[in-house]
């Protein structure tokens, strides 16, 4: 018996960094994907296979002693299985860099819990979300649970840290073209670079803190409108912002240089010190912004927004 979900991965739109001191972030599902499939095997074994590796162990060791990127998957078949008489066989397929802040990891625990828990019974999403945050904390213990969220239900979302997360019910038409800088960085030292940032410059801060949560209720009109020739100009002013509390550097600059050529805007999403770019675009400057970065050799997609969220087979 076979069971198969996929999931999407993520962008922030507006307000990453922000949002650790309690401003609103938006964020939204992306059309690139990740998929699970999952098999009841008569071994008891759970084997689990991705373009990134392959792990075979049997049920119920401890999960601090897995070291394998695929623990996530271990963790849930192992939660599934635990008195059953039965192994599980896992397949990852992902279209989704994985590591440069699109979401891949929450996609993966999104997907792997649903195809997992779908083969014994149809769970609901907010009950499949729970075990993908489960899921999530095997490899980051402080997550939001953020991206798991906007993972599950797609579309577009605000966040803030008092309120949590809540769904923004409009459907603009707009592409993202990512860019992505093949540089790695560090989630948690970049977030610690912008807190020494803040105790040195409070001031300066603080008004950066109130000149976004302003930007971003504007966002949030401009969305409902699809006013996108706006929201772009919104994006050059948050990247402005990203600038200041010292998470740039020359590399993204210049593909945000390159990004702002031809789009409406551009900007760093996630973390920043390397990672991914956007640059906001329609119908009328995708195909220049696209031939603007491979130009300048830059690896580039293009996204929509997935309204879908979880699907299951
Ligand atoms: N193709 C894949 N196959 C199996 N596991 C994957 C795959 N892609 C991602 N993962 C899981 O996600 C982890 C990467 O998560 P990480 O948070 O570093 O990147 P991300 O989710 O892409 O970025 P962000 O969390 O900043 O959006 C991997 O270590 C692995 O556990
Ligand atoms: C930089 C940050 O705002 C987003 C990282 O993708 C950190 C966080 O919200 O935890």
């Amino acid at each position: 018996m076979k069971s198969k979900a996929s999931a999407p991965g993520k962008v922030i739109l507006f307000g990453e960094h922000f949002v650790v001191y309690g401003v609103k972030a938006i964020l939204c599902a992306i059309n690139k994907r990740i998929a699970v499939t999952a098999e009841k095997i008569d071994e008891r074994k759970i084997s689990i296979k991705s373009n990134i590796g392959h792990l075979e162990l049997e049920p119920n060791k401890p999960i601090s002693e897995i070291n394998s990127p695929l623990k996530p998957f271990y963790y849930l078949a192992n939660k599934i299985i635990q008195d059953k008489n039965f192994g599980i066989k896992i397949d990852v397929e992902s279209e989704i860099p994985l590591g440069v802040g699109l979401g891949s990891s929450s996609a993966c625990c999104v997907a792997g819990a649903a195809a997992i828990s779908n083969l014994f019974e149809n769970n609901s999403k907010e009950e499949i979300l729970k075990l993908a945050i489960e899921a999530e904390k095997t490899i980051f213990q402080n997550t939001s649970g953020a991206d798991c969220t906007v993972c599950t239900f797609g579309g577009l979302m605000e966040y803030d840290k008092e309120n949590g997360f809540s769904k923004i019910e409009s459907e603009p038409n707009f592409h993202l073209v990512i860019a992505n800088s093949n540089v790695e960085h560090s989630t948690e030292s970049v977030v610690a670079g912008v807190r020494k940032f803040k105790k040195n410059n409070e001031a300066e801060f603080s008004k950066l803190c109130k000149d976004e949560s302003h930007l971003i209720e504007n966002v949030l009109e401009l969305l409902k409108e699809n006013n996108i020739r706006e929201l772009g100009e919104r994006v050059i002013k948050n990247q402005e912002y990203l600038e200041r509390i010292g998470i740039s550097n020359a590399k993204l600059r210049e593909m945000i240089q390159t990004g702002q050529n031809s789009s409406f805007g551009a900007k760093i999403t996630g973390a920043g010190g390397g990672g991914c770019i956007f640059a906001l675009t329609d119908e009328s400057n995708l195909e220049n912004t696209i031939k603007e970065f491979k130009e300048k050799n830059h690896e580039c997609f293009s996204v929509k927004i997935d309204f879908k969220g979880l699907d299951t087979f």
